[in-house]
């Protein structure tokens, strides 16, 4: 039987790509039943019924999925986090490397409106950019109206799924008009000229960019914590690892655990204090937190 991607959803239809073209596909009532519903980024086995009407029986295993928006199979995440305007937080960018890496997404970074920052703006984004490739991370810097902005992203996009994110006012839809042209989301100005909320809601779709996939719609509007486990929260801090495994106890949460090798390496300087007290300020959001019925 055919495979292919869904690539957008509206109104109960959903648009498979495959090999050859795009085929409008129904979901199968039966999905409804055992609570699958179909999502923008799931690859999908379909049966033609007829020239214009097939349906999907079989929607395959997921890497992951995202809630709002609703897509699935993300490879990576474009984390805009504006150097001024707003300013830059480094508590900001931890807490959405966390929910990023928790999803299983590589980010990358990308500190936003560099045309925009002053001297000291710029070195002070230099070095937290220093430290995030330190421990691992892509880091780039980026003006909107900068020559070759496309060709900058192209080698992260190229043969990925990609979700953009970042908290409000930092060039999300600017980067995404820039990429995707044809799209004319709103941005700050325009919305606040039209004086309408920015918000609306719309139909995610996977569009084809760079030799990869881009949605159209930015990714994590809500920042808490609401599916992560205590135990889980180290692993998304890239430079614990390492010393996490030779920690006396097994599932230490680096907390006031005897011969903690996490805690010997922020005080001796090798992780950073900035990200230690982050993780710990997490740490205890997850435990406040309220239970989900
Ligand atoms: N100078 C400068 N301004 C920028 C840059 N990128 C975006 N802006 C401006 O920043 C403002 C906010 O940009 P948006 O694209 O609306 O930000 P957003 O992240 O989509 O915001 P939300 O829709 O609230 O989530 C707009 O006035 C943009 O023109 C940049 O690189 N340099
Ligand atoms: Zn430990």
């Amino acid at each position: 039987m055919p495979e292919g991607q869904i690539r957008k959803a509206i109104s109960g239809f959903y648009y498979v790509k495959y090999d050859g073209g795009t085929v409008r596909c129904r979901g199968r009532g039966v999905f409804r039943k055992r609570k699958i519903t179909p999502l923008v980024g799931d690859w999908v086995t379909y049966v033609q019924e007829g020239v214009e009407d097939a349906t999907i029986t079989e929607v395959h295993p997921r890497k992951n999925e995202l809630v709002r928006p609703p897509v699935s199979n993300i490879d990576l995440a474009l984390l805009a986090v504006s150097i001024v305007e707003p300013a830059f937080s480094s508590n900001l960018l931890d807490r959405f490397l966390v929910l990023v890496e928790s999803h299983h997404i590589e980010p990358v970074i990308c500190l936003t409106k560099k045309d925009k920052a002053n001297e000291a703006e710029l070195q002070k984004a230099e070095e937290a950019a220093a430290y995030y490739r330190s421990i691992g991370y892509s880091v780039l810097m980026t003006s909107i109206d900068e020559p070759g902005l496309i060709e900058k992203l192209q080698p992260f996009l190229e043969g990925k799924t990609t979700v953009l994110a970042g908290q409000s006012g930092v060039g999300k839809s600017t980067l995404l008009n820039t990429l995707l042209p044809n799209l004319s989301l709103e941005t700050g100005e325009i919305s606040e000229s039209l004086g309408r909320g920015k918000h609306t809601t719309r139909h995610v779709e996977l569009h084809e960019l760079a030799g990869g996939l881009v949605a159209d719609t930015p990714g994590f509007s809500s920042l808490e914590f609401d599916t992560l486990e205590k135990q889980e929260l180290g692993s998304c801090f890239p430079e614990f690892l390492e010393a996490s495994e030779q920690c006396k106890f097994r599932g230490c949460l680096h907390l006031k655990e005897p011969s903690c090798e996490v805690k010997r390496k922020v005080e001796s300087g090798e992780i950073l204090q900035t990200r230690y007290n982050h993780y710990l300020q997490f740490l205890q959001e997850i435990t406040d937190r309220k239970p989900r019925y």
